[in-house]
């Protein structure tokens, strides 16, 4: 665990602690909490207990490393939006000032480009007041973007405006960078710490129990399958077919699947399928139809790109590979084989997009955003660096960048998610 040195002041927060123990609950300092769950996973590694991987617990410390008086704090968010950001810029603003008493906190425009002097963004200050009611709306006050930024620019800002603490609330990308910037800050020998909160609705930061906003998002997209459903019932050879984000994980179709159970097919992109033949979606399609009548398909956007041609394979400004796009190919592809049997099919296609990330944060995720920001706050001020706040089998933990970045968290094609949705759909376990 990075640490910026040893904790020597004693915390605001110290009297409310009071001689806690490690329960089911809480977990304390001295403790750690161990990353396998299971006694066969563990064992698999052989190691002596004290050898067995750990994360250090998240939550208040009695002794901080930063005097909450002198501490300059700056935020960004970088990224797609998430339900959930406004909450967390809120619950790390209200910590900061109104229960640590740190005086100075800005917010940094655009993502990482607020940082670089040549897009000319100013930064603003961040109030109890200016912050109280920001989570009534989705996306960011602070605005996002994409795209490279030097990390020693970034760096030189963090010195002009004197910041100790940056509190980064980004995706994988955002993490990335934030380790640039670490790596900066040591080279200059600076005590900046850096400290990330998780963000992605597709839910693919690996080892956390699940990201905010995801929840919020995945019963966004419960109303476009029930409206494709309601579409598909009403016309003859009715079709819904719905493409939702998901670039490279399919949580949201699976888990918006089976909280409205209206569809007959989830395509997510770790399970190839198959288009064409007896066996393939296709066929499969026209005979359900044929047999009840209508039908409602979820498409995640990563899927079955392997079909996808003529597209080049572009990227985004951060490098984030651009995918054909699945749906409209599906949409024609549907028609063409209906057509081609003789069979009667509607296609009613939507895709609710963004739809589905820019609104506000749901209650559940609203209180959890509030938590992430307090364990932040907490590892922040007590002097940790290059960590994520995370919740992992159900307590916060201070998770070490590059863990949070060395793989993406898959829907697992033989796991017990995907055995539900197979369950519920009663699609086939495999196109081929
Ligand atoms: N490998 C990297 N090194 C340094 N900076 C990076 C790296 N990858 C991405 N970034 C920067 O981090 C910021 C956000 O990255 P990106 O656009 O990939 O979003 P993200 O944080 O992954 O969120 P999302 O889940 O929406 O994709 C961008 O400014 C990008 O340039
Ligand atoms: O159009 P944008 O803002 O680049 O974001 C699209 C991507 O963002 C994500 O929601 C991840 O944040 C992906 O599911 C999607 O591919
Ligand atoms: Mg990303």
């Amino acid at each position: 665990m990075r640490t910026l040195g040893p904790c020597r002041i004693d915390s605001p927060l110290a009297a409310r602690l009071g001689e806690r123990e490690t329960t089911q609950h809480s977990v304390v300092e001295e403790d750690r909490i161990l990353f396998d769950d299971t006694i066969s996973m563990a064992g698999a590694r052989g190691l002596p207990v004290d050898q067995l991987p750990s994360l250090e617990p998240g939550g208040p410390r009695k002794r901080i490393y930063f005097d909450p008086a002198k501490t300059r704090v700056g935020i960004v968010t970088c990224g797609g939006l998430c339900p959930g950001l406004n909450d967390v810029i809120r619950g790390l603003v209200l910590e900061l000032s109104r229960h640590y008493g740190v005086r100075r906190i800005v917010g940094f425009r655009n993502g990482y480009r607020g940082f670089i002097p040549r897009y000319g963004e100013d930064v603003v200050d961040l109030t109890a007041e200016v912050v109280q009611h920001i989570d009534d709306e989705g996306g960011t006050i602070l605005g996002t973007s994409r795209g490279e930024q030097d990390p020693e620019e970034v760096v030189d800002a963090l010195e002009r405006l004197n910041i100790n603490i940056l509190f980064v609330i980004g995706g994988d990308g955002t993490i990335r960078g934030a380790m640039e910037i670490v790596r900066v800050v040591g080279e200059r020998g600076l005590k900046v710490a850096v400290v990330g909160i998780p963000k992605t609705i597709d839910n693919d930061i690996p080892y956390i129990d699940q990201s905010f906003g995801f929840q919020t998002a995945m019963a966004e997209a419960t109303k476009s399958i029930h409206a494709a459903s309601v579409e598909a019932r009403s016309a003859p050879g009715g079709i819904g077919l719905v493409k939702l984000m998901g670039r490279h994980s399919g949580f949201i179709a699976c888990y918006s699947t089976l909280a409205k159970d209206d569809a007959d097919y989830v395509l997510i992109p770790e399970v190839p399928f198959a288009l064409d033949g007896e066996r393939g979606f296709l066929e499969h399609l026209r005979r359900r139809v044929t047999e009840r009548g209508h039908a409602v398909v979820v498409v995640a956007e990563g899927a079955g790109q392997e079909h996808v041609e003529g597209e080049a394979p572009g990227t985004d400004a951060s490098g984030n590979v651009r995918f054909g796009d699945i749906g409209r190919l599906l949409r024609r592809l549907i028609t063409e084989h209906f057509d081609a049997h003789g069979t009667e099919c509607n296609v009613r296609y939507f895709d609710p997009s963004y739809a589905i990330r820019s609104v506000p944060a749901n209650p559940f995720d609203s209180a959890y955003c509030l938590r992430l920001a307090h364990a932040a706050v907490h590892a922040a001020m007590a002097g940790r660096t290059e960590v994520i706040v995370a919740r992992r089998r159900r307590r916060f933990v201070h998770m070490p960048m590059p863990l949070a970045v060395s793989r993406r968290n898959h829907v697992d094609p033989l796991g017990d998610l995907w055995l539900s949705v197979l369950e519920a759909t009663g699609q086939p376990v495999r196109f081929q």
